[in-house]
């Protein structure tokens, strides 16, 4: 087969090439190396388009879609590709499917609570009915949730935004809300998630999943706020007060798939592993014939079936010394570890393709006994030259009496390519069978960290705090985690509210120190939403003063 010219690795290029025939196949050729900004677009139905580098402004969901260009063949550039400069190639948004495959950028957010309710018994004979307010719900959880069939991240093109349902609001007769609907994110094995921050700037490793059915609580649901029920006090036996269920928590996050491929192809250089996985996938990676043709790794989707498929890496030739770092191979045999199963091409034209097994087998070994360990078939190529066929028959024997049945294949003519997909994927399936037991058990690990962290964030302390003057507007922000969700949480429509939220600014401290530091008559005070004016006269602030500040980060000019 004739090398693809699209295909040729660079410093910092990386291109790839997506054909996306009714089995929907994409490879990847290198998938390093880019310091593209992220964008986003957003299209008519208010879903968000992601994207990186010179992604065209103009593009439009359908670019996008893979389904939609299901019987064409779609080439993909990425930049720093000279071939991407001169505008013929570079089609408008097609970057981003490239980018897509193993990244991605998405939304999530945890649900908030439920409101509390105001409510007062009213029964015929019981003229003093007591408080009745029920509590809001509690707001749905965000799970990260392995899914052993997805080997890509491409599902996340089109589905960025993730939201867990809302708690219900409470109601009367101490009727508590329903809690709201969870979502679980599905991701592939091998995905990394991180926070993402504005300006591109990622954040540390968060979760890294890579067993199939691997689930973490990413976001815990909103509190439920108190109905006035939950306020009834031996001073206060008719509260007329409820809260704001909490706010989920929400945060951007970049995707990550460290890809681990099921099948790795190894053998000697130029034994036509990058042959047989053309044959075998829509992948096209380079093929010449010169040793060390294949630099970095390729990867293609193979598929068998509707549902069978399975990620085959292809790998730079390895030789004698490989484990010392002898050639390229010593770079690349890592990537195998993650390979369930292996594939040893060995090249039937070699005067010696028996010696020529043996020395792979031998630097495998060296390299990791546990890579020796692995199952593995024996595909002995190029049956189609008369000097691979007339010593066919002395190598089966050879490996034969080992225990090793040996397939023969044309890698170049696709002969006897489809009995080695078939035999890979058997080994692969019998693999995954027996490891899932064993994998079963692993993980002390505490997937649910990011939840817990944010839980005991919320139980911050509302005597922690911070304050800042700004001497140029006369302003004090008082800044906690506790205060901040007591002022979202606390309904101002209730005077109770009011009275409630003074007792605490008085209870927690913020009082003495901003006298402390020296408040004056008619400064400002800013806690989170609420903006107050302080009156010396009275020592506190002035619940008639107190407003709630206009959304955004707006600075408030006036006093109230
Ligand atoms: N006649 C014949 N030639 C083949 C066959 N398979 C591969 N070749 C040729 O062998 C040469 C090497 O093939 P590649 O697929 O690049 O081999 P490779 O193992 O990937 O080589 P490296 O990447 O250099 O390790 C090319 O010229 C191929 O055309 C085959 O089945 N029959
Ligand atoms: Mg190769």
């Amino acid at each position: 087969m004739a090398s693809s010219p699209s295909i040729h690795p660079s410093d910092s290029t990386y291109e790839a090439r997506a054909s996306l025939g009714s089995n929907s196949s994409i490879f990847v050729q290198d998938i390093e190396g880019s310091d593209d900004e992220f964008l986003e677009f957003e299209s008519d139905d208010d879903e968000v388009i992601l994207g990186y580098g010179s992604m065209h402004p103009e593009v439009e969901a359908s670019d996008l879609d893979l389904e939609s260009e299901s019987d064409g063949e779609l080439e993909v550039y990425l930049d720093g590709d000279d071939e991407f400069g001169n505008g013929e190639v570079k089609e408008k948004g097609v970057p981003a499917i490239m980018r897509c495959f193993d990244s991605a950028k998405i939304y999530v957010k945890a649900g908030d609570g439920g409101n509390g309710v105001v409510a007062f018994r009213r029964e015929k004979f019981v003229p003093f009915g007591g408080p009745s307010g029920g509590d809001g719900g509690k707001g749905g959880d965000v799970y990260v949730e392995v899914d052993g069939a997805m080997n890509s991240l491409l599902p996340f093109r089109k589905n960025v935004h993730f939201r867990a349902g809302r708690g219900r609001h409470g109601q009367g007769r101490k009727q508590a809300g329903a809690k709201g609907e969870d979502v679980v994110v599905k991701v592939a094995p091998g995905t990394v998630i991180r926070e993402a921050f504005k300006g591109g700037m990622q954040g540390e490793v968060l979760l890294e999943l890579m067993h199939p059915g691997q689930r973490a609580l990413l976001l815990p649901g909103g509190r439920g706020g108190r109905g006035n029920a939950s306020f009834k006090s031996g001073t206060n036996k008719v509260p007329k007060i409820a809260e704001n269920g909490e706010e989920g928590t929400e945060m951007w996050l970049d995707l990550e798939l460290k890809l681990v491929a099921d099948v790795g192809i190894v053998g000697a250089p130029n034994a036509g592993k990058s042959t047989l996985l053309s044959a075998i996938s829509a992948a096209q990676p380079t093929i010449a014939n010169y040793p060390f043709t294949t630099l970095l790794p390729n990867l293609g989707v193979v598929s068998l079936d509707f549902d069978a498929t399975m990620v085959v890496a292809d790998l730079p030739g390895l030789l004698e010394g490989a484990h010392r770092g002898f050639g390229l191979g010593h770079e690349f045999l890592r990537h195998t570890e993650r390979c369930s199963v292996l594939v040893h091409v060995v090249d039937g034209s070699g005067l010696q393709p028996e010696y020529e097994f043996d020395a792979v087998r031998l630097e495998l070994e060296l390299f990791s006994p546990g890579l020796a360990e692995k199952p593995y078939i024996v595909v002995y190529n190029k049956m189609d030259l008369p000097e691979a066929y007339e010593r066919w028959d002395s190598f089966k024997e050879h490996l034969q009496a080992r225990g090793i049945q040996p397939f023969c294949s044309s890698a170049m003519n696709r002969q006897g390519t489809h009995d080695i997909v078939v035999a890979a994927y058997e080994l692969l399936m019998e693999e995954r069978k027996s490891k899932r037991g064993s994998e079963e058990w692993t993980g002390p690990l505490n997937l649910n960290h990011v939840a817990d962290t944010i839980q005991k964030q919320r139980r911050s302390s509302m005597n922690e705090f911070e304050i800042f003057y700004d001497s140029s507007s006369n302003t004090w922000h008082v800044d906690g985690a506790g205060l901040r969700r007591f002022v979202q949480m606390t309904d101002w429509q209730y005077s109770e509210s009011l009275r409630r939220f003074q007792h605490v600014l008085e209870a927690c401290g913020v009082n003495k120190s901003l006298i402390k530091r020296g408040i004056k008559e008619g400064d400002t005070v800013i806690i989170s939403e609420m903006e107050m004016v302080w009156h010396d006269e009275i020592q506190k602030n002035d619940s008639s003063s107190m407003r709630k500040r206009a959304t955004g980060s707006v600075k408030w000019p006036q006093l109230y």
